[in-house]
C-alpha cells in the first residue's frame, strides 16, 4: 500500500532525483538553492526537532512562517509527523485572524518572531497553545528556537503512515462572502490533488514552478518539480513588483506558474512594455473570472505552444473544472461579453458537476435537491476525490454546504451557473451576490459584462439595495481614469443597460473610486461592501439615477 501522507511524496521526489534542484529563494538576483536531498534532510531534521519539542501526530499546529525554505521544510516536517497544519492568510485582518485562530484551538505555535509576539499581545485565541517553536530569534517570547531544537538531531525520519481520512491540515477560505471558514484537508485530499495536478496538467519532475500562492510551492516539491519562491508579498498579489517576478522567472527558466489573475495583469503589462517573452509553458490563473483581454495579453508573453488554464474550484474543492485560454478566446469569450456568464470548462477526471435549484437552508439528502436541465441557471454542486468533507469545528456551515448522496456527498460551491450542451460549466456569480428583485434574480457576472464593454469602465459590480425579494439593482463602476463628463458616462451606461433585456431594469449607476477586493487574490470584488456603500449613497444624485 502506498503511504498517502503528502510528506512521503517528498521522500519519493528525493529518492528519484536527489541532486536535482528542489527550491530557490532570494532577492534581487542573489539566490539560495537546495536540492531534493537537501530539502528532504532539512525537513527530516525539523521533524526530529519538532518531535523533541513535543509536537506529535494529530496535534493542531498553528503555522505562521513566510514563504521560504523554512516554510516548505517545516510544512513537510509537520506532514511527516502526522501533525495537523493550520494555515491562515495573515493579511485577512486582525479580527478575522483572531477569530479563526481561536476557532481551530491550536495546541502548538510554530512561527516567526512577529507571530510569537502577536500571540503574546493577543493571548486569548492562543490559550490552548502548549508548545512554541520560534523560527528565528525568540527574544524570550517564543519558547525554544528552531535552531536550538535542531542541535544534534538526525537527518533521517520515516513519515507517519497516515490513512486517507486522517486530518493533515486546516486551510481557510478567502472569506469573500463572510468570515473565512476553516476547511479540513485530509491526507487523502492532498494525495488526490497531487494526482490530478500531475496527470491533468502534466506537471512533474523536470518542471520549475514559480508559485503565486505559497501553498503551491508544497505541491511542486511533492510532484518532484522545483519551486522558485518569488520575491513578493503573497498577501498583496496586485502589488507584485513585476520586474522582480519576471527576473526570477527568466533566471531559472520557470516552466509553470499558478497565481491570481491580479499578478498576471501586472506582469503581462510589464512584459509587453519591455518586449519580454517568458519561458513559462503553462500559466494557471484562478480565484475570480479571468477576462479574454487578460488571456490574450498573457498569451502574448508566452512562447509558441504555451497553454493558459483557468481552473475553477474553491478551497473546499480544488481543482474541479478547467478550460484553456485558447478555448475561451476561440469560443466562449464572445458569449461572456453579451451576458452569458464566464465559461470555466469541463469537470476534471473523476469530478462531477451538477446544477440544482437554489435553496437557502441545508439540503440533507441528494434526493431533496432538484437537478436542473442544460442551460438553466442554478446552484453549482461538485462531487469527487478532491472535495473536502467538512469545515473545522463548524457543523452548521458543514450542514449548509454538503449534501449526502449514498456513501458520498456533494459540495455546494456557493456559486450560481449553468452547464451547456457540450458539458461545459458557465459561472454566473456568487449565490450570495445575486440581486433578488421582485421580477426574479439577477446574476452579477452576466449583467456586469454588459457594462465592462464601456471603454472607460475598468470593472463593474452589480449590487442590490433593499430587502431580498424586492431589491433594487444598482450598477457600480470603477473607471480606468477620471472622466471629464460624468453625466455623459451615466447616459451611456443607461443606454447599454436599456439595450439588453438582462439589464434593462437597472436604473441606478454609481462611480466608485476603487473597488474593495479580497486579500488572497486581490481579484474577488467584495460586493457586500459595495452594497453597503451603495445604500449610504441614498438619495442618489440626479445624474446617477
Ligand atoms: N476560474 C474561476 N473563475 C471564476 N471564479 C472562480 C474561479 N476559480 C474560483 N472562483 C471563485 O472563487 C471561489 C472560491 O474561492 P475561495 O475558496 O478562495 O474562497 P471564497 O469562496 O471566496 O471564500 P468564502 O467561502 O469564505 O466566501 C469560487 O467559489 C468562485 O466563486
Amino acid at each position: 500500500m502506498t503511504n498517502c501522507n503528502i510528506g512521503a511524496a517528498l521522500h519519493e521526489s528525493a529518492a528519484a532525483r536527489p541532486d536535482a534542484l528542489a527550491l530557490v529563494t532570494g532577492k534581487n538576483g542573489q539566490y539560495e538553492q537546495w536540492t531534493f536531498r537537501e530539502l528532504l534532510e532539512t525537513s527530516c531534521r525539523y521533524a526530529n526537532a519538532l518531535q523533541g519539542q513535543g509536537v506529535e501526530r494529530g496535534q493542531r499546529v498553528m503555522f505562521m512562517v513566510r514563504p521560504s525554505l523554512d516554510f516548505i521544510a517545516l510544512t513537510f516536517a509537520l506532514f511527516q509527523l502526522g501533525a495537523v497544519v493550520i494555515l491562515i492568510d495573515p493579511g485577512m485582518g486582525y479580527r478575522n485572524l483572531l477569530r479563526c485562530i481561536g476557532a481551530v484551538k491550536p495546541e502548538a505555535l510554530i512561527g516567526i518572531p512577529a507571530a510569537q509576539l502577536f500571540s503574546r499581545l493577543f493571548p486569548k485565541p492562543f490559550k490552548t497553545v502548549r508548545r512554541r517553536v520560534c523560527v528565528g530569534p525568540s527574544f524570550g517570547l517564543g519558547g525554544s528556537t528552531l535552531a536550538a531544537a535542531c542541535k544534534r538531531v538526525s537527518a533521517d525520519f520515516s513519515p507517519a503512515v497516515t490513512t486517507e481520512d486522517e486530518l493533515a491540515a486546516v486551510i481557510f477560505t478567502t472569506g469573500s462572502t463572510g468570515p473565512p471558514k476553516g476547511v479540513q484537508y485530509t491526507h487523502g485530499i492532498f494525495f488526490n490533488q497531487l494526482k490530478l495536478i500531475r496527470d491533468y496538467y502534466g506537471i512533474g519532475s523536470g518542471d520549475i514552478d514559480q508559485p503565486g500562492f505559497p501553498l503551491f510551492g508544497l505541491f511542486a516539491a511533492a510532484l518532484g518539480a522545483a519551486a522558485v519562491i518569488p520575491d513578493m508579498d503573497p498577501t498583496r498579489p496586485a502589488q507584485v513588483n513585476p520586474a522582480k517576478f519576471v527576473r526570477s522567472m527568466l533566471d531559472w527558466q520557470v516552466t509553470y506558474s499558478f497565481g491570481s489573475p491580479a499578478i498576471w495583469n501586472v506582469v503581462s503589462r510589464h512584459c509587453i512594455a519591455a518586449g519580454i517573452t517568458l519561458p513559462v509553458k503553462k500559466v494557471l490563473m484562478a480565484g475570480a473570472p479571468v477576462s479574454g483581454e487578460l488571456i490574450s495579453r498573457v498569451q502574448q508573453i508566452m512562447p509558441e505552444g504555451g497553454t493558459i488554464y483557468t481552473p475553477y474550484g474553491a478551497t473546499e474543492s480544488l481543482p474541479s473544472v478547467s478550460i484553456t485560454g485558447e478555448e475561451i478566446l476561440r469560443e466562449t469569450w464572445p458569449k461572456t461579453r453579451i451576458g452569458q456568464g464566464a465559461c470555466v470548462g469541463r469537470p476534471l477526471p473523476g469530478m462531477s458537476v451538477q446544477i440544482i435549484r437554489p435553496v437557502n437552508g441545508p439540503l440533507a439528502e441528494w434526493s431533496d435537491a432538484q437537478q436542473l436541465p442544460v442551460g438553466r441557471i442554478g446552484e453549482i454542486v461538485v462531487k469527487g476525490p478532491v472535495v473536502t468533507r467538512a469545515y473545522d469545528g463548524n457543523e452548521a456551515e458543514t450542514r449548509l454546504a454538503k449534501v449526502r448522496d449514498g456513501s458520498g456527498f456533494w459540495h455546494r460551491m456557493g456559486d450560481v451557473g449553468y452547464v451547456d450542451e457540450q458539458g461545459r460549466l458557465w459561472f454566473c456569480g456568487r449565490k450570495a451576490h445575486r440581486v433578488l428583485t421582485a421580477a426574479g434574480p439577477m446574476h452579477t457576472i452576466c449583467c456586469e459584462a454588459i457594462f465592462n464593454e464601456h471603454p472607460q469602465v475598468l470593472r463593474s459590480a452589480l449590487v442590490g439595495v433593499g430587502k431580498a425579494g424586492a431589491q433594487k439593482p444598482v450598477l457600480i463602476v470603477e473607471l480606468k481614469e477620471k472622466v471629464p463628463d460624468e453625466r455623459r458616462l451615466f447616459n451611456e451606461l443607461r443606454q447599454l443597460a436599456a439595450d439588453n433585456s438582462l439589464t434593462a431594469s437597472i436604473k441606478t449607476f454609481l462611480i466608485h473610486p476603487g473597488f474593495p477586493v479580497d486579500i488572497r487574490h486581490n481579484a474577488k470584488i467584495f460586493r457586500e461592501k459595495l452594497a453597503a456603500w451603495a445604500e449610504e449613497q441614498y438619495p442618489f444624485t440626479p445624474a446617477s439615477r
